[in-house]
């Protein structure tokens, strides 16, 4: 199986949580794309459903597809959020945020009763930390941050996109943190989000409920 059937078949097994009536949280990548079709195809068959999009791509994906899309202000309840991620652990902590979308991706997860996180075999991990840590920061403070994200044992850089820093959905921009190994993610998530000047960062801890896994051998769950 390709990386790509992977991603599809985690995909196709996350859209089966999906039931009439429910508010779904749109996840955003390439993995989410896959499952934000297969959501298109169940809708234009019938399914009644109201999308939360996490990025403003993946909004103009769901309504070209015929997804009623609304904002967060819109809905009192989030039932199900499906995302993509760039690794997950054995313990189901995440880094995500290799899209960028990650503060939107976080605070939709928040708001959701169930969180699925779909992705192919190699984003299931022993020790996080070998992707790189975004950190989203707010321009003004950026370059000040970097030293700060040094002292916390990462090779930090400002990630750049056509000669200029990348801007997230929000105006902000995102610190790529390579850190190798997170030894303590808890207490590293903890020390981010109380370090002014950042506004979100990419560990999700906590918030992914049942995990598919695109592998040759089918499709591997853990969690609920
Ligand atoms: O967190 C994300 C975006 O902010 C994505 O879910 C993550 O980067 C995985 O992307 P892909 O499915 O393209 O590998």
């Amino acid at each position: 199986m390709t990386e790509d059937e992977q991603k599809l078949a985690a995909a196709k097994a996350a859209v089966e949580h999906i039931k009439d009536g429910m508010v779904v949280g749109l996840g955003t990548g390439s993995t989410a794309a896959k499952m934000v079709d297969l959501v298109g195809e169940r809708v234009k068959n019938g399914l009644d459903i109201i999308a939360v999009p996490t990025s403003e791509a993946t909004a103009r994906q769901a309504e070209a597809l015929g997804i009623r899309v609304v904002g967060l202000d819109e809905v009192s309840v989030i039932d199900l959020t499906i995302d993509g991620t760039d690794e997950v652990d054995p313990e189901k902590r995440l880094i995500k945020g290799g899209g960028g979308a990650h503060l939107r991706e976080k605070i939709v997860a928040s708001l959701s009763d169930r969180m699925i996180v779909i992705a192919e075999n190699k984003k299931m991990v022993g020790k996080l930390g070998a992707f790189k840590l975004p950190v989203e920061v707010i321009p003004f403070a950026a370059g000040a941050l970097l030293p700060k994200m040094e002292a916390l044992g990462s090779t930090p850089e400002i990630r750049m996109k056509d000669g200029q820093p990348f801007l997230t959905d929000e105006g902000n921009q995102i610190i790529d943190c390579a850190f190798g190994e997170i030894d303590d993610p808890e207490e590293l998530a903890l020390t981010l989000s109380t370090t002014p000047g950042v506004v979100e960062h990419g560990l999700f801890i906590d918030y992914a409920d049942l995990v598919l896994i695109g592998t040759d051998d089918g499709v591997k769950t853990f969690g609920g």
